[in-house]
């Protein structure tokens, strides 16, 4: 469970995110979309508690971010774009390391690496430094890093931004068997197919601003539209519309 309550995010005078407020469940795969600017990754990074929050709360596995950052820290897998990897390891390398701070057993580890190796196809990644990595490479490495100690909330941001078609599909058939009872995923994206293929509520951002929070089968049926990309057009105008 997460949920963000009247959650604003101030950078000087500018307002990023406004009075934000929404619960996910666990189980969900937690859609996040929004244009450029919309203040995803704002959201993202204060659910993560790597912001604080101008005013407003949010908890995260019961944690509230700003109380019990570290109980949440424990429970949290991340991607986001600014993550790098240490050049001179490689991908198993990482791996392990960052096994060692979940204080996993080698037993555990190699075991889970392997079975990431399957679902991620990590393959010569895993042998090769991090400094030899194309950008997809690199990606997946970071997805392996994130979900090492099997989080109970993962937060996607951007996620298959950069990624090639084998990769994207690699990434997104991960986040459908991911899907467990105790799981949670929030799922940051501007790529509508992916959303609609992958989620099953999405928040819509606009200008710090969540316009709605619904399945996608719902946001058809209130914007009147037969695809979410065409609904979110019907969303965002209607805003902007409005405010002219
Ligand atoms: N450190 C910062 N200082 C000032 N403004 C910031 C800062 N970080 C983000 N912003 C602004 O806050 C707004 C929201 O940014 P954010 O990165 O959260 O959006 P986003 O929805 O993730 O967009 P994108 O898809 O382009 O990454 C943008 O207008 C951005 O310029």
């Amino acid at each position: 469970m997460l949920t963000a309550n009247h959650l604003t995010k101030t950078y000087g005078k500018f307002t990023a995110l406004e009075d934000v407020s929404f619960a996910a469940k666990d189980g969900e795969v937690f859609g996040l979309l929004g244009p450029n600017g919309a203040g995803k990754t704002t959201l993202l990074r204060t659910l993560a508690t790597l912001l604080r929050p101008t005013s407003g709360t949010a908890t995260v596995g019961g944690y509230d971010v700003e109380r019990d950052p570290e109980a949440v820290r424990r429970i949290i897998g991340v991607v986001n774009g600014g993550m790098g990897l240490p050049p001179r390891l490689t991908g198993r390398e990482v791996l392990r390391s960052f096994a060692g701070l979940y204080e996993m057993t080698p037993q555990q580890t190699e075991a889970r690496i392997a079975e990431l190796d399957q679902r991620l196809e990590l393959g010569r990644t895993l042998d090769t430094k991090a400094g030899e990595y194309s950008t997809g490479m690199k990606q997946k490495v970071v997805i392996a890093r994130a979900v090492i100690q099997d989080p109970k909330v993962l937060i996607l941001d951007e996620a298959a931004s950069g990624l090639d078609i084998f990769a994207r599909r690699t990434l997104l058939d991960f986040v459908k068997q991911n899907r467990a009872p105790e799981r949670l995923t929030l799922y940051s994206t501007h790529v509508m197919s992916e959303a609609e293929e992958v989620c099953d509520r999405v928040a819509i951002l606009h200008q710090g601003r969540l316009l709605t929070v619904d399945t996608i089968p719902n946001i058809l049926a209130q914007t009147g539209e037969n695809n979410l990309e065409r609904a979110f057009f019907a969303l965002v105008k209607g805003v902007e519309q409005r405010a002219v």
